[in-house]
């Protein structure tokens, strides 16, 4: 079984690095050694700052991988598009860079969760999106979706397209952060459901809040179970 899996969302600003650091504080907790990556980072300087939000969600300090940027190797100021932001500092993403930088911190943890940059189709490059890249390493993925309006289109657009493209889906994280009306919240949530049925998924949709909750209450909040990491 591949020790890595994407975390990547329907959108960016759905809570993808949320889902990652509590993800992996679980990990944690069950006694697993992790890492989170993240495919690019942009936006900021220095160490990626959704690699220190995941760190500081773990309740751990900023692992060795962190300073010498190997779970993050690429951190560019503008918050756009990695494509853009790599360009507007005169560089290019080099995937390859990636790929050994994520096999290095494989050989190294049990569980290597990768966050994504934005949505599913955000390009690297301009010609390689995450999609494309994730396609192309067979890393399964877990998609961060929500209840507000727009996030069954963006979510069913997205299983379809990791149909497609042979990518397995272990399942959604239903993120209800942001207020939303009950009855949309509980619907959204059956779609997903029997979306990732009809698309031959394992059906499994965790709430955020089930992970937010996390105490080792035994067996049935076992994240790896809902996963099968
Ligand atoms: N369940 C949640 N609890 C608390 N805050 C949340 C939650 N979900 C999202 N947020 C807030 O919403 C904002 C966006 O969340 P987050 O950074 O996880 O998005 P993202 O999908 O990782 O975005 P990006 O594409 O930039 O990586 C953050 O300020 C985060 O604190
Ligand atoms: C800056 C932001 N927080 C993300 N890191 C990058 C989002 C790129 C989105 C590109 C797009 O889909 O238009
Ligand atoms: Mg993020």
């Amino acid at each position: 079984m591949s020790p890595v899996t994407c975390i990547s969302g329907i959108d960016t600003d759905i809570g993808k690095t949320i889902a990652t650091g509590l993800m992996a504080k679980i990990l944690l907790s069950q006694g697993c050694s992790v890492v989170t990556q993240k495919i690019a980072q942009t936006g900021c300087t220095g160490i990626a700052e959704d690699i220190q939000k995941h760190r500081e969600l773990m309740g751990v300090a900023l692992y060795p991988e962190d300073i010498s940027g190997l779970t993050c190797p690429y951190v560019f100021s503008k918050p756009c598009s990695p494509h853009l932001a790599a360009e507007l500092e005169d560089t290019q993403i080099d995937l390859e860079k990636i790929t050994v930088a994520t096999k290095t911190l494989a050989a190294s943890y049990e569980h290597v969760l990768l966050e994504g940059a934005g949505g599913l189709m955000v390009p690297l490059t301009r010609d390689m999106t995450f999609l494309d890249y994730l396609q192309e390493q067979h890393y399964p993925m877990i998609l961060v979706s929500s209840p507000r309006l727009g996030s069954i289109n963006h979510t069913l657009s997205a299983l379809e397209l990791a149909k497609r493209r042979g990518i397995e889906v272990k399942g959604i994280i239903y993120n209800c952060y942001a207020s939303c009306d009950d009855t949309i919240c509980l619907d959204s949530r059956n779609v997903f459901v029997s979306s990732l049925r009809k698309y031959g998924f394992s059906p499994t949709v965790v709430d955020m809040n089930s992970l937010e909750s996390y105490r080792d209450s035994g067996p049935y909040m076992d994240c790896l179970r809902w996963f099968s990491l």
